[in-house]
């Protein structure tokens, strides 16, 4: 029986990149008889133009009916002053709620050809894999807010952060699993120094870390570890935290590796999964083609991985990755003198000539 993969490329470089990894999904799918069908969808600023709304409802139940969404970026400077609820940015958060994508996983591994892109020194970067697990469906981006409104005779705009105990319980149930896999050690990061939602979190995560005796359980300030991620990142194994600073936490762990163009995502949900670079729609280069794709080539293999359960043709993408860069193919994000200086298609082919 065959797969379906909505496609859902959105704004910006969003094209581009999901075109890249559509084709590499494409030549694995022949490869391991994989059956892969393909259904491409709007949202975004693009959605907004053709129909008014960023997350068209065919969208949203076109991803909720597939096997695994594949999604590209949203946003761009041309929808700067829409109304807020009409932001291209509330696609992606509308199929976040939509599908239930509690669980977002931000795998940092520095590959060893980029060693030496990374802004931090080698013998620091070398050896960094860190997962971060950010919670994706509540906190402060999902809390009561209010654009506008008098107080006092000033205006003032707020967001409200509220986080319950069973939502902790999940994100952190998921990270404990995750560390089993993994180097047995999660790093639990709040702001319990100041935020109540933060003390109910770091509360119910000791909880948690009680089933796991053989997981070490560690918790770090936000501000601490946004330091720690740069002067040790391999102390790390899993990170958990939620919404917002996994969102900040993440950028800052991307460029270890060299450059954000590099870095999958994981949306998982209880159903249909969602996989997306976590860079977004980077408006100063759309339309040039000399966008990295391999952070989205590197969610497709993550799709394959969680949603679809095809380890080898997930192991093939990576490997196919690894050696496209090993022969010194470069998008201009990473280019140094005396590598081949690729643009997004050259890039993809041969990431495929890999395959
Ligand atoms: N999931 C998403 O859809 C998502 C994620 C982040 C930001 N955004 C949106 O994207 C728009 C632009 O945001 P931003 O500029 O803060 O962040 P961005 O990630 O789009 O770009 C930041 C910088 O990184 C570069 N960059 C990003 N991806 C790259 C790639 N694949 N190859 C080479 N260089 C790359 C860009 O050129 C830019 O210089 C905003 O509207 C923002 O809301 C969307
Ligand atoms: C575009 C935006 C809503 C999104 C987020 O803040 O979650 C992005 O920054 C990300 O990291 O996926
Ligand atoms: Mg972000």
């Amino acid at each position: 029986m065959s797969k379906k993969i909505v496609v859902i490329p959105g704004d910006g470089i969003g094209q581009e990149i999901t075109d890249s990894a559509v084709a590499v999904l494409k030549k694995v799918s022949d490869k391991y008889n994989l059956n892969l069908e393909f259904e491409s969808h709007p949202a975004g600023g693009t959605a907004y133009d053709l129909c008014g709304t960023p997350l068209p409802q065919t969208t949203l139940e076109a991803a909720q009916n597939a096997d695994a969404v594949l999604f590209g970026a949203v946003g761009g400077p041309k929808w700067d002053n829409v109304e807020p609820t009409l932001r291209p940015e509330k696609a992606v958060l509308g199929l976040r709620k939509g599908l239930g994508l509690y669980a977002n996983l931000r795998p940092i591994k520095v590959a060893d050809a980029l060693v030496e892109y990374s802004p931090l020194k080698e013998e620091i970067v070398k050896g960094t894999d860190v997962l971060i697990v950010r919670e994706l469906i509540g906190g402060i981006y999902f809390g009561d807010k209010c654009e506008s409104e008098i107080y006092e005779g000033n205006e003032r705009a707020w967001d409200l952060e509220n986080y319950s105990v069973p939502e902790v319980n999940r994100i952190v149930e998921f990270a404990m699993q995750a560390a089993k896999k993994r180097k047995n050690k999660v790093t639990s990061v709040d702001k319990s120094n100041v935020l109540a939602t933060s003390r109910l979190w770091r509360r119910t995560t000791a909880k948690v870390a009680e089933k796991y005796p053989e997981i070490t359980l560690e918790n770090l300030y936000v501000d601490n570890c946004a330091m720690q991620l740069t002067i040790n990142p391999s102390q790390f194994d899993v990170i958990v935290t939620g919404n917002l600073f996994g969102d900040i936490l993440s950028d800052e762990a991307a460029v270890l590796s060299g450059s954000i163009g590099m870095l999958p995502s994981a949306s998982i949900g209880e159903s249909t999964s969602l996989y997306e670079p976590i860079h977004g729609s980077a408006p100063d280069i759309a339309g040039k083609g000399i966008a990295n794709p391999l952070a989205t080539i590197l969610s497709a293999a993550m799709l394959l991985r969680y949603s679809l359960d095809e380890q080898e043709a997930a192991t093939c993408i990576e490997q196919a990755v690894d050696k496209a860069l090993a022969q010194g193919y470069r998008t201009p994000d990473l280019y140094k003198e005396g590598f081949i200086k690729a643009d997004t298609k050259t890039m993809t082919e041969a990431v495929l000539s890999n395959i």
